[in-house]
Parts: C-alpha cells; sequence; structure tokens
C-alpha cells in the first residue's frame, strides 16, 4: 500500500456562492477530478450533530437481534428495494462481500408519479421500530448531503468551463438519490468488505466512522483514504466519466477493514433523474475505450440510454435473488 493522500477541498465558497473564493475551489475540484476522481471535502455543511446522530442511531441498530433487522429486510420490501440485507447479502464485485447493511432512497409517498409509475428503487424507506431514532437521522442527513452534493456539482460544472447550474438543469433537478449504512465487521483475513467497483452515477459522498477500510486504485497502486474527523470523501461515478468522454475518471475503489473493530460507513449517491437520457459533453464525445482496465470488462462510453437502465442493470447483479421480482 502506497503513502499517498487525497486531496482535501474546502467546499463552503460553493455553498455559500462566495464569488471571490470559488475559483480557487472549482481548480481543486477540476484538478481532483481529473486526477484520481477521488478527494475530502470539508466544510461540507453536513453538521457534526447530523452525524452524530447517524452514528449512534446506526451503531444501535446493527446491535439489535437479527430477527428484529430482519423486520425491515429488503426482500419484504418490494420494488423500492429498501431495508436491511444481512451479512454476505450483496454480491458487489460477483462475490459475498463481508458487510451488512441498510439501503435507503429519497422518502417518496405513494402519490409521487415516479411511485405511482411504478418505477423500481422509489418509495417510502422502512425504518425499524426499535429504534425510532434512526428515521429522523437518515432524513436529516440526505437532506444536508444533497445540499452538499447540488453544491459540489456546481464546482463540477464550473471546472468543466459550464455554467453552474448545467448540470441541475439536465440531470438533477429531480436526482436519483440512493444512501446506504453499512456495518463491516473486523476482517476475517479472506473477504473483501466491498470488492473492487466504481459507483455508478455521478457523484458519491462518503462518510466514515473513526476506523479505516477504503483504498483507492492509482495508477501508482492502491491508496488508503483513512477517515478525516469532519470530513467527507467524494467519488465521480461511471455518468460523469460517461460525460467526460473519461476526463473526470469514474476511479475504482474497495473496502477491507482490517482495523480490527466493526467499521461503519454512509455513502450518499447523487445520480441523475431516472428518465435522463446521459448524452457525453459535446466536446468530450471522444473517449477512448477503457474496458480493458475496467473492474467490469463494461465500455461505458459505448452505452447509451436512460440512468434508471443503467441503475438497474448494475442493481439486478449485486442483489440476483430481488432483480428476479422485478424484471
Ligand atoms: O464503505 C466504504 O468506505 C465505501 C463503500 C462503497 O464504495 C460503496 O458503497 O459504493
Ligand atoms: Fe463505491
Amino acid at each position: 500500500m502506497r503513502e499517498a493522500r487525497l486531496p482535501s477541498i474546502n467546499v463552503a465558497p460553493l455553498l455559500q456562492r462566495d464569488a471571490e473564493t470559488v475559483a480557487k475551489t472549482v481548480a481543486e475540484i477540476g484538478a481532483a477530478c481529473r486526477d484520481l476522481g477521488f478527494f475530502y471535502a470539508t466544510h461540507h455543511g453536513i453538521s457534526a450533530d447530523t452525524l452524530a446522530q447517524l452514528n449512534a442511531s446506526s451503531r444501535a441498530f446493527f446491535a439489535l437481534p437479527e430477527a428484529e433487522k430482519m423486520k425491515i429486510e429488503m426482500a419484504r420490501d418490494g420494488r423500492a428495494w429498501r431495508g436491511y440485507f444481512p451479512l454476505g447479502g450483496e454480491l458487489t464485485s460477483g462475490k459475498p462481500d463481508r458487510k451488512q447493511g441498510l439501503y435507503f432512497g429519497e422518502e417518496l409517498g405513494a402519490r409521487d408519479p415516479r411511485v405511482a409509475a411504478g418505477l423500481p428503487l422509489h418509495g417510502a424507506n422502512p425504518f425499524p421500530e426499535a429504534v425510532p431514532t434512526l428515521k429522523p437521522a437518515v432524513l436529516t442527513f440526505m437532506r444536508e448531503a444533497e445540499r452538499a452534493a447540488h453544491a459540489i456539482m456546481e464546482g463540477v460544472a464550473l471546472s468543466l468551463g459550464l455554467d453552474s447550474q448545467y448540470f441541475r438543469r439536465t440531470y438533477t433537478a429531480q436526482p436519483t438519490l440512493l444512501f446506504r449504512i453499512f456495518e463491516y465487521p473486523a476482517d476475517d483475513g479472506e473477504s473483501w468488505g466491498v470488492g473492487e467497483h466504481t459507483d455508478y452515477g455521478l457523484l458519491t459522498l462518503l462518510a466514515q466512522d473513526q476506523h479505516s477500510g477504503l483504498q483507492v486504485k492509482t495508477p501508482q497502486g492502491w491508496i488508503e483514504a483513512p477517515p478525516i474527523e469532519g470530513a467527507l470523501v467524494v467519488n465521480i461515478g461511471d455518468m460523469l466519466d460517461r460525460l467526460t468522454g473519461g476526463l473526470y475518471r469514474s476511479t475504482p475503489h474497495r473496502v477491507r477493514n482490517v482495523s480490527g473493530k466493526s467499521r461503519l460507513s454512509f455513502p450518499f449517491f447523487f445520480d441523475p433523474g431516472w428518465d435522463a437520457e446521459i448524452v457525453p459533453l459535446p466536446e468530450h464525445a471522444n473517449a477512448t475505450d477503457d474496458s480493458r482496465e475496467r473492474w467490469d470488462r463494461a465500455n461505458v462510453h459505448a452505452w447509451s440510454g436512460t440512468y434508471g437502465d443503467y441503475l438497474l442493470g448494475k442493481v439486478s447483479k449485486v442483489f440476483p435473488d430481488l432483480a428476479k421480482g422485478v424484471s
């Protein structure tokens, strides 16, 4: 493992729309996106209190007896694909991951047109009765994380020479929001917490507890992305890679919890609207096929379609049993 560090970027000027200091932030974001596709964001507006509530409520949930957790099991939730999955229940790169977790999305009522139309991955979230604090903790985190993600995407747009609202207009007026809470038991010396993969959408914001485990693939080898108090890890997903013809990289990463303790992480996925057709930016349309280097051997630059199609294809692979009920 190489001793290298991801850059750390203060994103407050984007949240505050501070014209004097935003140029520096934008330049840093552009450089980080072109280089590793990963950086730490500080001053992101997600409060320390929100993170503490989320951490404590999640710990309380995972400490429940298995039967209690299984009351909100994903398999019971139908098309929305929300709820709990037990250890080994998800197969990120074809093998069971050494983690248990909770899967959430945007909290949508039955009258939301997307729910009424029966779109998979849309609906209400199941929350555990046994830990009533989890619901407000998750919903508050998601609200604050969405605000941070819009602001960082404004920085990404500016760094590409686009106007700040470009992505909001084209893809994220009604983003697809997925939020997950993972508990990784201490390493067993054999299995990956999450196997090597890239994320699917535009931007991932990751909060972590105090235990390391995340590793990022760089041209010089794997590096660690340990937790930094108060900072989020931000990385680019396949759709931004596709839009920029590979200029902004969707970088592979993986997790091995070698901390010796149980590790919690909280990835928030900020993705294009479900029906959005993903069309490369005209000036970045000439991408090279990088499928031979990719973990899934897919050529995202030859792919076209809506984000919903892309996501469904990916999620069907990681939860093969659930997918049978949706297709
Ligand atoms: O748990 C982590 O640190 C990363 C999780 C991750 O990469 C993912 O859920 O896509
Ligand atoms: Fe990931």
